[in-house]
């Protein structure tokens, strides 16, 4: 157990031991959410760029305001006009949107304003000011509104569009080989024989990688040998800037991705403290980072959002951040610890506490379908009922 490395230190190995591996490229706005932004972005222009109205209603110096005086309209602005200097004394029909008037410094609404005959009178006092938006009142021209490895969200595709931007540099999207392992595994499609099972972990790897915003450069499957392993490590290093693979990184003597990670290239980590995921194994081979993820799909998946989304991310440029985490007390006991970092699949019960679904084993992923995330279980730690841990919702990663 010793040589288990702890969670903690195993995350910030893996992310002390990354680095960008993409280059960069201009695309257009309307092409670039989910893409990571490659250089700092600062406003060229204040937004809103003028002062202008946030009501239907009336512009006027406040300093012409008094109760019961009889305005008259001297203009009629709406939005985007070019409003004249408002007359002393008067005020200004105005619209949303609408640009303020030199002259005038606050809005009053029109359901504030009394008509008698063609004069209007506004009784309640208004504050200097009010209903105006300033210009720069959301963005100041040369304020750095989105940073280099941010992801572009569909709010930033709005936001960047207010400043006039029509292109932006993202990082190249980052292209991600996966390698699956195992003599008994047979592909979705080909009739089971005996002793064989379906190779679940390609394809929801595949959906993974693609979840995180990265490509799939290729998902190829080795049977047990070294030379398989070998060979299909070396097509997936011609077009990949990242390896993930599953299975083969346990003791057994079928288990060649690490034996074969140990002749052909360097080897930074292998085990962790963590259940599901023991065998996880860190390596660079020929420069190219790779994580061995365990082949039990639970192993898989709780490996994957936690390690190779995290090198992923760093490799494609993005700013890493660990998915948000809820305290949420337990809704049972378990007096007995383990030595590991513990994901247990669990869901939030009406009455707000977290239970830990019936089937926990590794190679179970009805479970994690049948959850709403992770409770985290520090090592040497009992569950008490009613105690709070933290809980990460798989809609985090
Ligand atoms: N003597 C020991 N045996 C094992 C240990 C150990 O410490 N000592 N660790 C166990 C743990 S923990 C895990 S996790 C597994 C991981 O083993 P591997 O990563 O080498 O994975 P495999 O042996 O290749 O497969 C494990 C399991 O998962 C199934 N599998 C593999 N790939 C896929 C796939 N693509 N789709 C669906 N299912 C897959 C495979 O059939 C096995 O049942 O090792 C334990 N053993
Ligand atoms: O710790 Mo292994 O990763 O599941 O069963």
């Amino acid at each position: 157990m010793s040589t288990l490395l702890a969670f903690e230190d195993a995350l910030s190995n893996i992310e002390a031991s990354a680095h960008v591996r993409v280059g960069t490229i201009d695309t257009p706005l309307h092409h670039a959410t989910g893409r990571i932004i490659a250089t700092d972005i600062k406003a060229p222009i204040a937004v809103p760029p003028s002062d202008n109205s946030a009501m239907d209603g009336y512009a006027l110096a406040f300093n012409d305001w008094q109760v019961g005086k009889a305005f008259t309209v001297s203009q009629r602005i709406a939005a985007g006009q070019h409003p004249d200097p408002l007359e002393k004394g008067t005020c200004a029909r105005i619209f949303t949107g609408a640009n303020i008037p030199p002259g005038a410094d606050t809005v009053i609404m029109q359901e504030n304003a009394q008509v008698i005959e063609d004069t209007l009178a506004f009784n309640d006092r208004p504050e200097q000011g009010s209903n105006i938006r300033p210009a720069g009142q959301d963005m100041q021209i040369g304020q750095t509104v989105m940073q280099k490895g941010d992801k572009v969200t569909p709010i930033h595709i709005g936001l960047l569009s207010s400043l006039g931007l029509t292109h932006i540099t993202v990082y190249q999207v980052l292209r991600v080989g996966i390698l699956t392992t195992g003599d008994e595994l047979v592909s979705v499609g080909a009739p089971l024989q005996q002793g064989q099972i379906y190779n679940s972990n390609g394809p929801m790897l595949s959906a993974l990688v693609t979840q995180s915003g990265h490509q799939v450069s290729q998902c190829l499957h080795a049977i047990d040998t070294p030379e398989a392993t070998e060979a299909a490590l070396n097509t997936l290093l011609s077009c990949s800037d990242v390896i993930l693979s599953s299975g083969g990184v346990s003791v057994g003597e079928e288990d060649h991705v690490k034996r074969v990670l140990e002749t052909l290239g360097t080897l930074h980590l292998w085990k962790i403290a963590v259940k599901p995921g023991k065998p996880l194994v860190h390596a660079s081979i020929k420069g190219t980072p790779f994580l061995g993820l365990p082949g039990n799909p639970s192993s898989t998946l709780v490996t994957y959002h936690w390690f190779a989304r995290l090198l992923l991310a760093v490799c494609s440029g993005a700013t890493p951040s660990r998915p948000r985490s809820y305290p949420v007390d337990a809704g049972f006991t378990r007096s007995k610890t383990i030595r590991r970092d513990e994901f247990l699949r669990v869901s939030i019960g009406k009455d707000g506490l977290a239970y830990a679904h019936a089937q926990q084993s590794s190679g179970a992923l009805l479970a994690a379908c049948e959850s709403q995330g992770y409770l985290h279980i520090k090592a040497n730690t009992p569950i008490e009922y009613g105690h709070s841990y933290p809980f990460i919702p798989f809609s985090g990663f």
